[in-house]
């Protein structure tokens, strides 16, 4: 890492000497504290005319390809110019960066093939992120093919970048972009990008995002008007280089590796656009399709308009105070998402949707009062908490469920059950438990599939522990 520091010295990048820039075992970068550093300092600052962005790429546009590119997600219009860039190879003025960045394709597995890693993936939280993100390899494919070998055949005046080199391009961009202000937008920062990520992390980055959208300029500038909310932002900031920053919010210790954060990433999010996984992810989450799972209970219910409207109804029932952070069983959550968190809790709109459909089947009326007990209810029978009821003696006796809430909760599990085998039933390998995948996951040596069995275990965990906790009301 030697050659970058020195080109980042000699770009007027300043990188504090505490921190050493190292590559682990497997020959990825890291950072690593010499010794320890403080809360608040500045431990890197990158000028922001060293970014890699659309504003100062090589590349040179006419007005029809400004707009052609203009016009596209700033992480393929990115993905462009650094491919333009790898292409150029020593004659870009990124090159002794780029040549730190991995040499091979990052496994985001946004990005991965039709082979068995993206088998394992079928049916799971990954599937549905790169749906949300609206990329895969074959839609990439079709977009190099379609627009970018175009421009780069009539604008470059080197040989064009290979898809491979593209595809590269854009796992680089995924795994590695920092959205740094108005005018760069979505960027390629140098030293900024060598953090590893954790949660907490110890530094974090931070760039004057209000500046002019059409220059770049941090002070005022000719593309400011009076009363324009971008020139009352700028006119409080004293006019300096405008650089990005990393600073140090918690502590470091001599020896620490050093990490930023990417963000609250479940694993899911950072498989699909990262290529990596953490062991233990608390931000994992398990999101189901309403109208899936409203689908799955109708047959249960007596009609879909009364069964959606007692949904509804028990929505605005917004604050059941005994679902809390406490909560064995549920998790406190915006009562429109239907989801299991990392420790297998159901969001509260599961838990309202599971009961609608059980309250329906049982024909019965329910009050915000019964939502709330049985709540509670089902979280002392998981907990076997014992509470303080008042017998005659003073003494506390275990918690005994009313016999018709117990009928309630036990239907819920059925509900709650069913939508955890029908989301697992479109999975690959829907029989393998989490620890059969693990075990598989050691016996591979390849790498995407050993990721995909890795984040698939995590998925069948959680939902096999909800299924434990939740046959026991049976
Ligand atoms: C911004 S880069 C960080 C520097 C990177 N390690 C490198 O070799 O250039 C992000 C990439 O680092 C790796 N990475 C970051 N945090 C990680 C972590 N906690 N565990 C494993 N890999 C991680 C992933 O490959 C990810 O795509």
């Amino acid at each position: 890492m030697q050659p970058l520091r020195a080109w980042l010295t000699r770009n007027a990048a300043f990188c504090d000497d505490r921190l050493a820039l190292e590559r682990d075992s497997h020959g990825h970068a890291r950072v690593v504290a010499l010794a320890s550093i403080p809360i608040t300092t500045t431990v890197g600052r990158i000028p922001k005319s060293l970014v890699l962005s659309h504003r100062t790429s090589s590349l040179l546009l006419d007005d029809s390809a400004h707009s052609t590119l203009d016009s596209l997600p700033p992480a393929l219009r990115l993905a462009v110019h650094v491919a333009h860039e790898l292409r150029l190879g020593p004659h870009s003025r990124w090159h002794v960066y780029l040549a730190s960045c991995p040499t091979e394709e990052v496994p985001v597995a946004l990005l991965w093939d039709d082979g068995e890693a993206s088998t394992w993936l079928e049916g799971t939280q990954v599937e549905c992120e790169a749906r949300r993100l609206g990329m895969n390899r074959s839609r990439l494919r079709d977009f190099y093919t379609s627009t970018a070998l175009p421009l780069f055949t009539q604008l470059a005046n080197s040989a064009t970048p290979s898809f491979e080199t593209f595809a590269r391009a854009y796992s680089l961009v995924s795994s590695r972009a920092f959205q740094v202000d108005a005018y760069h937008s979505l960027a390629l920062v140098p030293l900024a990008d060598i953090f590893n990520h954790s949660d907490p992390p110890h530094v974090h980055f931070a760039s004057e995002t209000w500046v002019c959208p059409e220059c770049g300029k941090l002070e005022r500038c000719e593309h400011d008007e009076e009363g324009d909310v971008t020139y009352q932002a700028k006119a409080t900031v004293v006019t300096e280089d405008d650089t990005c920053d990393m600073v140090v919010e918690r502590a470091i210790e001599a020896g620490e590796e050093v990490f930023n954060t990417y963000g609250q990433l479940s694993n899911a999010k950072l498989l699909a656009s990262y290529g990596f996984l953490l062991e233990a992810n608390e931000h994992d989450i398990i999101e189901f399709d309403l109208d899936e799972a409203v689908n799955l209970y109708l047959p249960y219910a007596t009609r879909r308009e009364v069964f959606i409207q007692r949904f509804e109804t028990f929505k605005t029932f917004d604050h059941v105070s005994s679902i809390n952070d406490d909560h064995p069983l549920l998790h406190p959550s915006d009562p429109a998402r239907i989801s299991i968190d990392a420790d297998g809790r159901l969001s509260t709109g599961l838990w309202l949707l599971a009961l609608a459909a059980a309250n329906d089947m049982a024909g019965a009326e329910t009050h915000q009062e019964v939502v709330a007990r049985l709540a509670e209810a089902v979280g002392l029978m998981a907990s076997e908490q014992e509470v303080e009821v008042e017998d005659g003696a003073g003494a506390a006796t275990r918690f005994i469920p009313a016999a018709e809430d117990v009928a309630t909760i036990s239907l819920v599990s059925q509900m709650v059950l069913q939508l955890c085998r029908s989301y697992r039933s479109r999975q690959h390998k829907a029989d393998l438990g989490g620890a059969d995948l693990l075990d598989l996951a050691e016996d591979t040596e390849d790498a995407k599939v050993q990721l995909a069995l890795e984040y698939l275990a995590g998925e069948r965990l959680i939902l096999e522990r909800v299924e434990q906790q939740w046959t026991d009301f049976l």
